[in-house]
């Protein structure tokens, strides 16, 4: 396999239980989990929402992005999921990358340290220039869209 791309990962905060650093659960997977690094226990109440810390911060090489996409298996058993997936973390962010987690179920649901809550792509950018027309190419589609092939 070619060699991985570098990622350059920095802890915010001292614990003295630190959390692994996230990883690829499968050999073949796209997303490196990212875990809660939060004290202790944290209930989120029915479409509550919340900042969950990940404790990490990141120095993503340019023209490479991290995508924050929710874990189907919290979203299928729990109904808790990323508000604004996917998060973008842009590479000149060097702030904690946090995932925002609500939670769309009737239940409350218990988050607890180390849990892993969302997972990280790192995905290249295509970094365009605008050129402003007066008049588009012609399409067969032209401006049809929203349904507008049935159902
Ligand atoms: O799920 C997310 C989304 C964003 N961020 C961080 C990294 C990103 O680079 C920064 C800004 O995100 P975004 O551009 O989505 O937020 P904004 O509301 O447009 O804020 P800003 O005006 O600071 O760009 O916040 C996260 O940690 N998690």
């Amino acid at each position: 396999m070619a060699s991985p791309l570098i990622v350059q990962v920095r802890r915010v905060r001292a614990h003295p239980e630190p959390l692994p650093l996230p990883r690829y659960e499968t050999e073949l997977a796209a997303g490196l989990d990212l875990r809660a690094d939060i004290d202790g226990e944290r209930v989120l109440r029915p479409l509550e929402r919340m900042a969950v810390p990940t404790g990490l911060a990141l120095g993503l090489p340019p023209g490479y992005e991290g995508q924050v996409r929710p874990r189907s298996g919290l979203a299928l058993r729990h109904g808790v999921t990323l508000l604004n997936a996917p998060g973008t973390v842009d590479a000149d962010y060097r702030g904690e990358v946090q995932v925002l987690l609500v939670n769309l179920s009737s239940e409350p649901f218990t988050l607890r340290r180390g849990d892993r809550v969302a997972q990280l792509v790192v995905a290249p950018v295509t970094s365009v220039g605008l050129s402003e027309v007066e008049v588009l190419d012609a399409t067969a589609r032209g401006g049809n869209g929203f349904g507008s092939t049935g159902r």
